[in-house]
């Protein structure tokens, strides 16, 4: 079972289990910025997959002050370079301090990576971690394993699917 290909070690996720596992991320962050009472200045998504998980976050934390990040990454050029195509605010953002960057997942740890090196005070948060990017993440709340392929909700849709015994 091994020789699985990551695609085939699939871990499925619903939107019922991204809602509850981004509100546990939000419960994780209330009251741990750096602001008056613990509080966030803003929360910033990495498009495209963490806007769901930031508009949970920003919810639960009653944060109204919600901006995006677009990067490009060339994973698969020798060079690993990664571009943003679209910044956030700049005055808003300065150094990152009480920013609250928030992404669906970490996988190798390029994005975050990237985008920790413009926002250095910045607090970086996603919903699941894989080992190779951990370090990249301060908070998360699931971790699977590298080769472990998540498929989010709004990749997915509901099909039939054959009995284990039964006609063909
Ligand atoms: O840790 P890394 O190896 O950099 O991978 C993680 C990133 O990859 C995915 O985004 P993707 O670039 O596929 O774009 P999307 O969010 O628009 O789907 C995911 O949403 C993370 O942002
Ligand atoms: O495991 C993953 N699932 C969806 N998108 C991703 N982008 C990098 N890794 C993943
Ligand atoms: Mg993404």
């Amino acid at each position: 079972m091994s020789d699985l290909l990551p695609h085939e070690k699939g871990f499925h996720v619903s939107w019922d289990q991204i809602h509850r596992d981004s509100r546990a991320l939000a419960w994780r962050l209330d009251k741990h910025g750096p602001g008056e009472g613990g509080s966030w200045k803003a929360v910033v998504a990495i498009t495209r997959g963490g806007m769901a998980p930031a508009m949970i976050v920003a919810r639960e934390l009653d944060i109204r002050t919600v901006d995006t990040i677009s990067v490009k990454s060339y994973h698969h050029q020798a060079q690993g370079e990664a571009e943003v195509l679209k910044a956030p605010d700049a005055v808003m953002m300065g150094d990152g301090t009480g920013i609250l960057i928030v992404d669906d997942l970490v996988d190798s740890g390029k994005t975050l990576e990237m985008v920790r090196q413009l926002y250095p005070q910045a607090h970086f948060a996603t919903v699941y971690a894989k080992p190779k990017g951990r370090a990249q993440v301060d908070t998360f709340i699931t971790e699977v394993s590298q080769d472990t392929w998540i498929f989010f909700p709004w990749d997915m849709a509901m099909q039939y699917v054959k009995p284990y015994r039964g006609a063909d």
